[in-house]
């Protein structure tokens, strides 16, 4: 049966804005109050997806989430009409209106870990929704998060969801972002790769500036909760130095496909030692490990560009392109390299360009705005049709966005009660759009 990787894009929502909300994130930090283009946002996602679906690729989309949090906002006693709330809000807390009204869910590799079928003990495709509690804008994803992937993949006899781990710093899991996977082919068992920031537990080094936001203990349970076997299981810490120079996930500093894993000279802790585990996991085949050196491109090259923040794809000739920001296009040490880079040898010969300068000016990247789901025939045919990228799909979302979203948003715009009613109108509309149901706290 054939084997893919299909990527679940994030659909950015109507509120994406820039707040400042992510300490340790340079991008976030520095552009705190830019004034905001959600529709553009929307549209570059969008154009990325379908470019994807043109290259013959298996590509999906998630749905957003119901912004601002009127449900959080009233957890946390603010009272009366939505209209109030958003007012008494906006005046007593502005820092929890922008953390509520955040479109952060947009970036889906911190959606979920996902582990597939190929690798897990009862050979179903197994989701754990990311508990995200270094932020509080992320920490209230999960529990919708989770009900989006089980209306996305549908289906008891492929799907296996898991509940996001408890809320506790030493469990702060991110997602696929400090997650990847090394596989001869997609459909055969691989290395499992979870790359934590820190351990209380065992006391590993820690950055000292900013946070770490991955720990071992996570992973370790997210390993456990998705059967896999620990022959294939290699737990690496990040390098701490580059998390306090802006490296908060570890897709900022590396990107794996298959038998290929490109990173920074900079990027782990132990990296001769933990590279021979995964070859000897690995087992027979050719692995590249592409080492960019710090010679070549500097951290903070490599965090402005996110030439790690990419993705790589395969194709059925098994060559791999790189789907990058054009960011990357605009620095010269990294357009140098990526030059170099496609006439090395190694299996990764092409480089795609996309715009999607909405997001990164909050740090996310290409491969921020994907989560990855390695999937076979018949698993593809278990998923919700109404989210597979296709020029109906395309043409419907851009139809949908140009309806509702707005083309400026700043600050003051987040108490704006307009702003929630045309969010959650067009909330309820996609979910017709993608046959979802009814995920959202307003709809329930
Ligand atoms: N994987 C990329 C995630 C980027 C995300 N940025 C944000 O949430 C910024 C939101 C703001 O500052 O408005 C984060 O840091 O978790």
């Amino acid at each position: 049966m054939k084997h893919f990787e299909a990527n679940f894009d994030g659909l950015v929502g109507p509120t994406h804005n820039y707040a400042g909300l992510s300490f340790g994130n340079v991008a976030s930090f520095s552009n705190a109050d830019a004034v905001s283009n959600p529709k553009q946002a929307a549209k570059q996602g969008l154009a990325k997806a379908k470019a994807l679906a043109d290259m013959g690729l298996v590509q999906g989309m998630l749905a957003p989430q119901e912004r601002p949090d009127m449900a959080c906002l009233r957890q946390l006693g603010f009272s009366g009409t939505d209209a109030e709330v958003l007012s008494q809000a906006a005046k007593q807390a502005p820092q929890i209106l922008r953390s509520v009204a955040s479109a952060s869910s947009m970036w889906t590799a911190n959606a979920a870990t996902v582990s597939p079928s190929a690798d897990t003990s009862d050979g179903r495709i197994h989701f754990t929704p990311a508990n995200l509690v270094d932020k509080l804008h992320r920490s209230i994803e999960a529990p919708v998060t989770g009900r989006i992937l089980k209306a996305t993949f549908a289906n008891d006899a492929f799907f296996a969801h898991h509940d996001a781990l408890p809320h506790h710093p030493l469990l702060g899991d991110e997602g696929a972002a400090n997650h990847t996977r090394l596989c001869r082919q997609y459909g055969s068992a691989g290395v499992e790769l979870f790359a934590y920031g820190q351990s209380s537990l065992i006391g590993s080094p820690r950055p000292q500036k900013f946070p770490a936001r991955q720990t071992l203990e996570a992973s370790q349970a997210v390993a456990r909760l998705h059967g896999l076997d620990s022959d294939n299981t290699v737990f690496m810490q990040q390098n701490p130095d580059v998390i306090d120079q802006g490296v908060f996930h570890n897709d900022v500093i590396s990107v794996g496909n298959r038998n290929v894993l490109f990173y920074h000279e900079q990027a782990f802790l132990h990296t001769e030692q933990k590279f021979a585990e995964i070859r000897d996991k690995y087992g027979d085949g050719e692995l590249h490990f592409i080492k960019v050196p710090t010679a070549a491109v500097s951290i903070k090259d490599a965090v402005s560009s996110y030439l790690f923040n990419t993705q790589l794809v395969s194709f059925d000739d098994d060559s791999m392109a790189i789907i990058a920001p054009t960011d990357c296009q605009e620095n010269p040490a990294v357009e140098r390299y990526l030059n170099e880079l496609v006439q090395m040898g190694t299996p990764i010969n092409k480089v795609h360009f996309f715009d999607v300068k909405q997001s990164m000016q909050n740090g996310g990247g290409p491969a921020c705005l994907r989560l990855r789901v390695a999937m076979n025939q018949a698993e593809l045919d278990a998923v919700n049709p109404h989210t597979l990228m296709n020029d109906n799909l395309f043409t419907r979302l851009n139809a949908w966005v140009d309806k509702h979203y707005r083309d400026r948003l700043s600050e003051a715009d987040l108490a704006d009660p307009q702003l929630l009613i045309e969010s959650r109108t067009a909330l309820d509309e996609l979910t017709q759009i993608m046959h979802l149901g009814s995920v959202y706290p307003f709809q329930r």
